[in-house]
């Protein structure tokens, strides 16, 4: 049973904060138990013995709070864990003695008026999985919450809190939004996870995954990075210009030696190789909505048709000065590059990307790209347009709103069934794409050089395709994962010795694709290595539940998940002269899938 003090205090602490009749119309009686005759907002331990969630939600409460009567009582500090007071009108500060209650895993006291900063104390709460403070008047600097290692839920929008974003692990949270506040400064590595709404209503907050990008450091000069960061339409003007460049220009060129370059803020020399935006351009701009250097560009009259370089049907309408005034959002910017979403006003959207540091020269770069794109395959998604100069290399591809197989699999819509017919589908097409790349590249040797789930696309049908094909000269995988460099191979087991390497870490990028969606887990999960511990469970104790469990449940026969996974174990072998090649790969997959149909056909 509780104590009468405790009873007592609960019964004035809600009492301050309204007047009685609320206490008495919830249940809320001196003489009774709050837990065995179940007190209204108030939840208990399984014995009844103490409080452990008080939860006063939209109970039209004002005042301010007094948690001193609350959490200096041992009772109650050592029991609750939940507090959630949101949506009421409580005010004044939000007390420093809340952190009396060590306890507390969930701290709600969202859409009050709560005002003042939030204290330090707060921070020593190490217990919080969930603070929400959001829709308050709350101002100041944000306590260093960054050391509560297990919060999940920060929820601090529409407040007025300035200052710096503390240097949150954010691969921790499953929510996170300060958004419209007065935050400032550089958005610390969101490594991904969120994006602009989680912070947007910042005015003096830059850097991805805003678009506005943090102000230079006048120490050094503009980078070809920075130049992006600064400008969408920068970013689009080279793009703009190097399509002139290949496109139009060249015939032009040739008779005028130059492209109207004293009118437009980029200039270009003839062979298109050079897009330059003098650096004062970018100093002033934090935003992507500025028309100056488009309207330069576009009125020295060369830009008026379509400009792209490699012509698709869905893309011959482009207009390249629709794509330099649309505005571009950086999606992701990954180990080799930047990716930019443009929509334009036709509503036609564009997937940019930026590859940095790539010792390619211009020349290279576009016979390469024209060599790729010779070869065509349903599963394989063309570039829409190409550029390239010393500084930058530039490909342009239509945007595929469906997301990615990485996606599928794990992001928000893992609750949709991706059942094990469709799984093996995309496993045969992915196989089948990557099987006509290597065999028409063979003789150049380009591989995709980077195939991973977030690479498989899904067309607007559904279909999974492979994306930047070719943007990486010879990417091993092995270099994200040094527990599978073996220097020394097994001749017995070389299956392709004269495969070139290029292609065999294609290979295992596509072990790692089947083993994904054999698993349903991610490949590099805080410092998990999917292939190794996959070989692991199969060379030990081998065990049904190293497949995903919506596999199991769907009651997808064991023997034909094993045979997959034998491919994938294959194709993920230590030595890439043991990888079997993508055709035989694609074989293998082709008979799995007339077993499974012929098994189908047995069982209707
Ligand atoms: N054409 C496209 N249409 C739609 N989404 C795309 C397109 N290309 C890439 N994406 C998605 O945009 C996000 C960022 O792409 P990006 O290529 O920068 O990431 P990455 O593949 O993880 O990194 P990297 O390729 O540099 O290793 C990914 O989630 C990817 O699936």
């Amino acid at each position: 049973a509780i104590e009468a003090e405790v009873r007592s205090s609960l019964i004035s602490f809600l009492g301050n904060l309204s007047n009685h009749g609320v206490v008495a119309a919830i249940g809320w009686k001196q003489e009774s138990d709050p837990c065995v005759d179940g007190w209204n907002g108030i939840a208990c331990d399984a014995q009844n013995a103490s409080v452990t969630k008080l939860r006063l939600e939209g109970f039209n409460l004002s005042g301010s709070l007094d948690m001193g009567s609350l959490c200096n009582m041992p009772a109650i500090a050592s029991s609750l864990a939940r507090l959630v007071l949101n949506g009421n009108n409580l005010g004044g500060g939000v007390p420093a003695q809340i952190s009396i209650c060590r306890q507390l895993t969930h701290l709600q006291i969202g859409g009050n008026k709560f005002e003042g900063e939030l204290p330090d104390s707060l921070a020593t709460l190490d217990n919080l999985k969930v603070l929400n403070v959001s829709y308050n008047n709350i101002s100041g600097n944000l306590p260093n919450l960054s050391r509560i290692s297990g919060l999940q839920i920060f929820l601090a929008q529409d407040n007025q809190l300035s200052g710096k974003i503390p240097a949150f692990d954010f691969y921790n949270f499953d929510e996170f939004n300060i958004s419209y506040n007065n935050f400032s400064g550089q958005i610390p590595d969101v490594q991904g996870y969120f994006n602009s709404s989680s912070f947007i209503g910042n005015p003096f907050l830059c850097g991805y995954p805003l678009p506005n990008n943090c102000p230079q450091d006048k120490r050094k000069g503009v980078s070809g990075e920075q130049v992006l960061m600064y400008s969408g339409y920068a970013l689009l003007g080279s793009l703009l210009v190097g399509a002139v460049g290949f496109k139009l220009c060249k015939k032009k060129m040739k008779k005028t030696g130059k492209v109207d370059s004293e009118n437009s803020a980029l200039s270009i020399d003839g062979s298109g190789n050079k897009a330059t935006v003098p650096s004062s351009e970018h100093k002033t701009s934090a935003t992507l909505n500025r028309p100056e250097v488009s309207a330069t560009s576009v009125e020295s009259g060369v830009v008026s048709s379509s400009l792209v370089v490699v012509t698709r049907p869905t893309v011959n309408g482009l207009m390249f000065e629709e794509l330099l005034r649309a505005p571009a959002e950086l999606l992701g910017r990954g180990r080799h590059g930047s990716l930019y979403k443009v929509i334009c006003e036709n509503g036609a959207m564009y997937a940019v990307k930026r590859i940095k540091d790539w010792a390619i020269s211009g020349e290279d770069f576009k016979k390469r790209m024209q060599r790729i794109d010779q070869v065509k395959h349903p599963n394989v998604l063309p570039a829409a347009a190409f550029y390239s100069s010393q500084q930058e290399k530039l490909l342009v591809y239509e945007f595929q709103q469906n997301g990615s197989l990485f996606r599928l699999l794990h992001g928000t819509q893992m609750g949709r069934a991706f059942e094990w017919g469709s799984r093996l589908n995309f496993a045969a097409s992915i196989a089948k794409g990557l099987a006509t790349m290597h065999r028409e590249l063979r003789d150049v040797e380009i591989a995709h050089g980077n195939l991973k789930s977030s690479n498989i696309l899904l067309t607007k049908d559904m279909e999974p395709c492979i994306s930047e094909y070719g943007l990486m000269v010879l990417y091993d995988h092995q270099d994200l994962t040094p527990s599978l460099i073996t220097p020394a191979f097994e001749p017995n087991h070389r299956s392709n010795p004269s495969m070139p390497r290029a292609f065999g870490s294609d290979v295992y990028g596509f072990g790692v694709i089947l083993l994904e969606l054999l698993t349903g887990k991610m490949v590099h999960d805080k410092g998990f290595d999917l292939p190794k511990w996959v070989l692991s469970v199969v060379q030990e104790e081998w065990t049904v539940e190293v497949f995903d469990k919506s596999l199991i449940l769907e009651g997808v026969s064991e023997e034909r998940m094993v045979n997959l996974l034998q491919v994938a174990i294959k194709c993920v072998n230590r030595s890439p002269e043991a990888r079997p090649s993508m055709t035989q790969v694609t074989s293998m997959i082709a008979t799995i899938k007339e077993e499974e149909d012929r098994s189908l056909a047995y069982e209707t």
